[in-house]
């Protein structure tokens, strides 16, 4: 059976206190995954601290950019085994994980070196009040030890995606990759080894939140800022935990985001761009649309045709050719769904398509498969409307006017991210303004590129990540004012 060892000080640590980790395709153990405690948090932050001290915390910003692009090469030297690693965690289509999961865990490493090797610091000179000259200038600095709380939707994505920048800019990181997917962070351990980044750099702890291994980095005095991606409560508990010590932190939180769908919108551009925004993943997508609002003159064309595509979708497990949906991350995740499914036709739903489980073959019938799901005819104040789901389903309605459009969207405490579907560039400035989000994209969805500003409004988040936004969170700025 594999065992999850957590990566303390450039080694792996058994703990004896373990937990299952099953597979979501057929919930058969796959590994034994050992919890941290205080002993091992303590362990790793005095190695972090340490190694800001040592030959780390010495070395130049080149070098650190040399190592990090090292680190990419050797993810994709071992992409197979990344690969094969978050497909027995996750269960998720080979070619989304193939395509977008693993590299971007790789470009992540790549992108922030050469951010961090090229983007200036701001510079001022000024007349000094008797007539001669001071310069300013601004100096960053890393923050310090890093505590990194990562979901479990993009296990390897999402916590380069905070790894990249943090040791790019010169700090160390202990990181907690979710309960539900251990693999890929643990494997990251033997990268940073065969490629030579030092001890205590990179670290990884395994466990829970509440009263294990996220809560005991969370409150650790030695930590300096947590990055967060997962749950608005959650961030909420870990915001309580910073605030002992004024310690920064960067949230990437829920979403119930919008889609909207004009009526002069490319048809079948729009019809595709829902789909995926709505069902890829199987809805495990923080900026995925649960709430899609069409135009009244191609609603009922449009429910028609997203309901084909839904059906189109072959579900099953990561191997099976052209498969479409994976199952949902765990047992518990499932019938979290499922009671929205059920909430949905209690409170009037028209059930569109879907609404149960699919009937799966052998194993896989102990599987977290749900059907793609959809809804129509529900008022604003649903559950399903309020409330982020997380799974492959979605809600639409129509709406008459852009003005309504507007505010159907911003009718919601979050504000992550939206996609807007219009051939009419005025239409496209104007809703893009005028949506509470981070995140608002035009005729696509989840079109990344990585020196953005990537990040959410109300409920969904504090603070930016990706480009020199990273840098703002990972360092102090320093002002060094020099009188000449
Ligand atoms: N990117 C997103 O927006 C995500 C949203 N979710 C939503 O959250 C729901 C629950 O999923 P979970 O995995 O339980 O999300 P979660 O937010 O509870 O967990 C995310 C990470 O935080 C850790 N954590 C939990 N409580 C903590 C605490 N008090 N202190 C420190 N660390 C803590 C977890 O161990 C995990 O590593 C899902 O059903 C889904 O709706 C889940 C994953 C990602
Ligand atoms: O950084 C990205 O490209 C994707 C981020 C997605 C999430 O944060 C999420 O689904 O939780």
């Amino acid at each position: 059976m594999k065992q999850f060892l957590n990566f303390i000080n450039g080694e792996f640590v058994a703990t004896g206190r373990t937990f299952e980790k099953r597979a979501p395709a057929n919930n058969q153990v796959i590994g034994q995954v050992h919890e941290a405690g205080q002993a091992e948090v303590d362990a790793a932050v005095a190695a972090g601290r340490a190694a800001l001290k040592g030959e780390w915390g010495r070395m130049s910003v080149v070098r650190r950019a040399e190592l990090l692009h090292a680190v990419a090469d050797e993810i994709n030297r071992r992409f197979d085994e990344f690969l094969a690693a978050e497909l027995a965690d996750t269960g998720k289509p080979h070619s989304l994980a193939s395509h977008i999961d693993i590299p971007r865990g790789a470009a992540n490493f790549k992108v922030f070196a050469d951010i961090v090797k090229n983007v200036p610091t701001e510079s001022f000179q000024m007349t000094t009040p008797d007539g001669g000259t001071a310069i300013s200038y601004a100096a960053r600095s890393p923050l310090g030890v890093i505590g990194v709380i990562c979901p479990w939707n993009l296990p390897l994505l999402l916590m380069t995606w905070k790894v990249g920048p943090a040791l790019a800019c010169g700090n160390t990181v202990i990181v907690k990759p979710s309960e539900e997917t251990p693999a890929t962070a643990t494997l990251l351990g033997e990268v940073m080894n065969a490629v030579g980044i030092p001890k205590g750099v990179y670290q990884v702890l395994h466990g829970f939140g509440p009263g294990s291994a996220g809560e005991f980095i969370t409150r650790h005095p030695g930590i300096n800022g947590i990055t967060f991606t997962g749950e608005t409560r959650t961030g909420e508990a870990i915001m309580a935990a910073a605030a002992k010590g004024v310690r920064p932190v960067s949230f990437e939180l829920g979403g119930k985001n919008a889609g909207i769908v004009f009526a002069d919108a490319d048809f079948d551009k729009a019809v595709a761009g829902i789909t995926r925004s709505a069902f890829e993943n199987c809805g495990q997508v923080c900026l995925g649309t649960e709430r899609v609002y069409v135009q009244r003159p191609i609603f009922e064309k449009f429910v028609q045709a997203l309901k084909d595509k839904a059906e189109s979708l072959k579900i099953g497990p990561s191997e099976l050719p052209g498969v479409g949906l994976g199952p949902l991350i765990s047992a518990e995740h499932k019938a979290k769904v499922l009671g929205y499914y059920a909430q949905a036709v209690e409170q009037g739903a028209t059930v569109v398509t879907g609404g149960g489980v699919p009937d799966m073959p052998g194993e896989y019938a102990q599987g977290h498969f749900v059907q793609p799901t959809i809804w129509t005819g529900l008022p604003e104040t649903a559950s399903v409307i309020r409330e982020e789901i997380f799974g492959p389903c979605c809600h639409i309605a129509p709406f008459d006017t852009e003005e309504e459009a507007i505010a159907l969207a911003n009718a919601t405490d979050y504000g992550l991210a939206t996609t807007v579907w219009t051939q009419n560039l005025g239409t496209a400035h104007r809703v893009a303004n005028a949506i509470e989000v981070g995140l608002c994209w035009v005729n696509s969805w989840f079109l990344r590129d990585l020196r953005t500003a990537f990040g959410g409004a109300k409920a969904s988040g504090i603070g930016r990540e990706g480009g020199v936004h990273s840098l703002e969170f990972y360092t102090e700025t320093k002002n060094i004012m020099i009188r000449l």
